[in-house]
């Protein structure tokens, strides 16, 4: 089978520089070759075109929101054409922004998606909600249908229709979670297991659960949006919210092998690595464990 890869250099989901650099610092790590060792046939299809977009001006407190919108919308035609050619899509981020097209593209593709979403924040604030008005918190907000009429369309995203139901979405890993999002949460009952729920079951009874309540007949193609920063940050330093108390590199592993052995992952994201937030050893540790974590996707078996 195959996997096509395509580095998104983008950062401006959020204000700190470096995060459009994740791609680069990936690929010189490695992760091609690694993803190659397990029969898959890598197709790279190279880094996405981002234009600067000189006076975006932010609407209403959303920053940088022609920006975010102008290379979602590439992002989300890309992403389709990959996945309708039978590639497993792998984005190479780039900040979590870049999840707004990834999962727009992929649901073009595959309609009945559902999306796992490791990470330590809920990133579903809405433009109101948003303490911070980046848009990296706020990307499963314009892509879920209940959230719609809550606000108004923001500009540049004319083109971004909400495709998923809140009851398509599994959180893992949270610790670090916004009133306005957890009311969400709340409100809509979204399956969320942070890393109390994760102390208190297990990894494995909370992969069991999560994936029984997401899809309990084991049919619908899995969209996986992999933020680093939803492992502890002593493995994963450059990343630009890091929030001490996250999985280990071994509840990581556990993860994607769950994952992998449904046979139905159908696009993954790897988002928010920035080595402009790290030492050079840093970077490396962060980049290693990455790649140890997501290679198991792809058929990787710790026992051989
Ligand atoms: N919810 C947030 C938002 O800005 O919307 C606020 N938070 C930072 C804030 C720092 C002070 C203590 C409370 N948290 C970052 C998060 C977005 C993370 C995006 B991701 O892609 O890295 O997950
Ligand atoms: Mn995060
Ligand atoms: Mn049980
Ligand atoms: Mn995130």
């Amino acid at each position: 089978s195959k996997v096509g890869i395509l580095g998104i250099p983008f950062s401006k989901g959020q204000p700190k520089g470096g995060a459009e650099m994740g791609p680069e610092i990936l690929r010189r790590a490695g992760l091609v070759s690694r993803i190659k060792r397990f029969d898959y046939q890598v197709v790279d299809h190279g880094d996405i075109e981002i234009e600067s977009i000189p006076g975006d001006k932010p609407d209403g407190n959303v920053k940088n929101p022609r920006s975010v919108g102008r290379a979602n919308k590439k992002i989300s035609d890309k992403v389709a054409s990959i996945v309708k050619s039978k590639e497993l899509c792998l984005n190479l981020g780039g900040d979590h922004s870049i999840a707004i097209g990834s999962i727009h593209g992929h649901c073009r593709a595959e309609p009945g998606l559902v999306v796992v979403w490791v990470d330590a924040h809920a990133d579903i604030n809405t433009p109101l909600s948003s303490p911070s008005g980046n848009m990296h918190g706020m990307p499963l907000s314009l892509l879920v249908k209940e959230l719609a009429d809550r606000f108004s369309p923001v500009e540049g995203f004319d083109w971004c229709k909400p495709c998923i139901h809140v009851r398509d979405i599994v959180y893992i890993g949270l610790r670090d979670v916004d009133e306005g999002e957890r009311w969400i949460i709340d409100q809509f009952g979204i399956p969320a297991y942070s890393m109390q729920e994760i102390d208190k079951m297990g990894i494995k009874e909370v992969m069991h659960h999560a994936l029984k309540n997401l899809d309990p007949n084991g049919t619908r193609p899995i969209h996986l949006s992999f933020d680093v920063d939803g492992l502890d940050p002593t493995i994963t330093p450059s990343t630009g919210t890091p929030v001490l108390g996250g999985l280990n590199i071994r509840e990581g592993q556990y993860i994607m092998e769950e994952l992998a052995n449904t046979g139905r992952l159908s696009a993954i994201d790897i988002v928010e690595v920035n080595p402009l937030l790290g030492s050079e050893k840093d970077n490396m540790v962060t980049a290693e464990t990455t790649i140890s974590v997501i290679e198991k996707c792809f058929g990787s078996k710790r026992g051989g």
